[in-house]
């Protein structure tokens, strides 16, 4: 029986200072208790900016929320000189639970290369962390060698030796759905997902591939989330834009209200 609890996460990128991230932490936690939202069903987490997490652990703290909440990216490692990089150790401090690894912006803005990812993954494990590891073709690989090839290459690169990480989350985000307004379609998304989840299997055994949770991401919103959600390697959702606006995001989070279940 698969047993993966759905996660929505909402990526915010570098939106939202600290002011902003606590008035919208707080609307996003009037609004599901509103609705009853129950989280033991539907996991809830946001991706805020470094700057932010303070303030979000001391409000998550404060009123007992049970939003989880990690960064956005970490160092490959522990502490030193290395300016400018926030170490998983310091996420973890501030009560993280999650941290983005391979985000296709980190990798194409700041060239993290699959080596990179994969040091990133360890540390972040070596912190306590969940690393969330974005994977996604561009449009000139899904041309050139179909949806699945590279998101399925990304993935073993991160893995490799990696024997430490026991747990992850997997985002398949096609970089061309990435803020595009143009969504994979559920079929899509379902095939990569069930490639990466194959290849899980392959590299770490049935019972971690059956156990970790793939979320799709790109052009995500309220409209179009259930279709992804019934599919059945689809276990959430990474939501860029939609989870900057209080109704869309809080709707996405209930999208079984939507499906009546
Ligand atoms: O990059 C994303 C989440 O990490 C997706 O962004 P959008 O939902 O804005 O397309």
């Amino acid at each position: 029986m698969v047993t993966r609890t759905p996660l929505m996460a909402g990526n915010w990128k570098m939106n939202f200072d600290h002011l902003q991230s606590i008035a919208f932490v707080q609307k996003l936690a009037w609004t599901l208790k509103d609705g009853k939202h129950d989280f033991g069903a539907v996991e809830v987490a946001v991706f805020p900016p470094f700057t932010d997490l303070r303030s979000v652990q001391t409000l998550v703290d404060a009123d007992k929320l049970k939003i989880a909440y990690g960064g956005q990216d970490l160092s490959p490692h522990e502490s030193g000189a290395y300016t400018g990089d926030i170490s998983g150790r310091f996420l973890s401090a501030l009560g993280c639970r999650y941290v983005l690894v391979g985000h296709s912006e980190r990798r194409t803005l700041h060239g993290e290369t699959d080596e990179i990812c994969r040091d990133k993954v360890a540390a972040a494990a070596r912190s306590g962390l969940v690393p969330v590891l974005c994977v996604g073709e561009t449009s000139e690989d899904l041309e050139a060698h179909g949806a699945a090839a590279v998101p399925v290459s990304q993935l073993r690169a991160a893995l490799e030796g990696n024997d430490a990480v026991t747990e992850l989350v997997i985002a398949y985000e096609p970089v061309w759905a990435i803020g595009s307004g143009e969504a994979a379609t559920p079929e899509q998304a379902q095939t990569v997902c069930r490639a990466l989840r194959e290849t899980l299997a392959e590299l770490r055994g049935d019972d971690m591939a059956g156990d970790t949770r793939l979320l799709y991401g790109g052009s995500v919103k309220a409209s179009n989330v259930v279709g992804f959600m019934r599919e059945p390697d689809i276990d959430g959702a990474l939501i860029g834009g939609a989870s900057l606006k209080i109704d869309e995001f809080s709707a996405i989070v209930r999208y079984r209200q939507h499906v009546g279940s």
